[in-house]
């Protein structure tokens, strides 16, 4: 009987579109081309709006393309059997997002010129961003508490395993020619600056008002009255007909909402044991906001 995930190599997975027989077939048998553009991230850490945006640079800041595909077949999730069969042999230059961790990901990535972007988030904000997304979706065991979540995140015992090695894991690939990190709170703190940077890395240029319109096409606001990518598509199958919104509130530091003091403190006291040997700037969410309850 299903405990509320798939489980793969020890890491659990969403209960639809995933079986550990396929995961196999996709970690031995996709193959990366040089032109691909590849989203890597731990769930809620804005993935989905990075592809807005990645959607809107390709398209020079014309909204159709966004306003008429759903977010998830522009740049579809490798992993699932979905993604994997709209992928697998499709021509020309392909978008596609995955959050699996490094060590279960298709090999021939790492031969590949392939252009690989990691975006990264506080996880105290994707810890409750990822509570209120799945107690109202139908695909991954749902928490009955914001503490019971809590224990299960810090234990790396919900979708894709734990943030720390997720994280861990894919930095590695930091220095490489083909892989930039990006965090969501830079994103957020200067949009502007961060899709310059995405432009940059892409090798792709934007008149001045195709990068207004990207901006303005890939806000939240717009991204939420978007229906090709706010999910309302899947309301009634994998997400619940009437409660919560996948575009829910857009801000970075709203886990100080949220955890007690002690949890503040608890997660504190695990992010500095297990990140101590990383680079700092990886984290800027660190430095830029009181990151602490408890030092407030
Ligand atoms: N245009 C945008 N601007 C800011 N945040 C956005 C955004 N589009 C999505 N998000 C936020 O990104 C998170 C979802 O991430 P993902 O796409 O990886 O699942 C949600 O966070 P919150 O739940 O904190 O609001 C969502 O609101
Ligand atoms: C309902 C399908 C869906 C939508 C958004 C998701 O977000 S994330 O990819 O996990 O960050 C996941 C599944």
């Amino acid at each position: 009987m299903s405990d509320g995930y798939v489980w793969f190599e020890g890491i659990p997975f969403p209960v639809v579109d995933f079986t550990p027989e396929h995961m196999r077939e996709v970690q031995e048998n996709f193959v990366f081309k040089d032109e691909d553009v590849l989203i890597l991230s731990f769930p809620k850490s804005g993935t989905n709006w990075l592809i807005e945006i990645l959607s809107l640079i390709y398209s020079k800041g014309d909204p159709k393309w966004i306003q008429s595909v759903p977010i998830w077949e522009r740049s579809p999730w490798l992993e699932t059997m979905y993604g994997y069969k709209t992928l697998k042999d499709k021509e020309g230059p392909r978008f596609m997002t995955s959050h699996v961790p490094i060590h279960l990901f298709p090999k021939s990535l790492f031969k590949s010129k392939a252009k690989v972007i990691y975006i990264i988030r506080n996880p105290r904000d994707i810890l409750v961003s990822g509570y209120f997304f799945w107690i109202t979706s139908n695909f991954v065991k749902k928490p009955e508490s914001l503490e019971q979540y809590f224990e299960w995140f810090i234990q790396g015992k919900v979708v894709f395993g734990s943030w720390f090695d997720h994280v861990r894991g894919w930095i590695s690939m930091q220095g490489k020619e083909n892989f930039l990190i990006l965090s969501y709170e830079e994103l957020k703190r200067d949009t502007r600056s961060a899709v310059q940077k995405l432009c940059q890395f892409l090798g792709k240029k934007l008149e001045p008002e195709e990068l207004n319109s990207v901006l303005q096409n890939s806000s939240f606001q717009a991204m939420k009255e978007n229906k090709m990518s706010n999910y309302s598509m899947l309301r009634g199958w994998l997400l619940d007909q009437k409660n919560g919104s996948f575009m829910r509130k857009g801000i970075s530091g709203d886990w100080k909402n949220y955890f007690t003091v002690a949890q503040a403190e608890v997660f504190d006291k695990i992010f500095q044991e297990k990140t101590a040997d990383l680079p700092r700037e990886l984290f800027p969410w660190e430095e830029w906001s009181n990151t602490s309850r408890s030092q407030r």
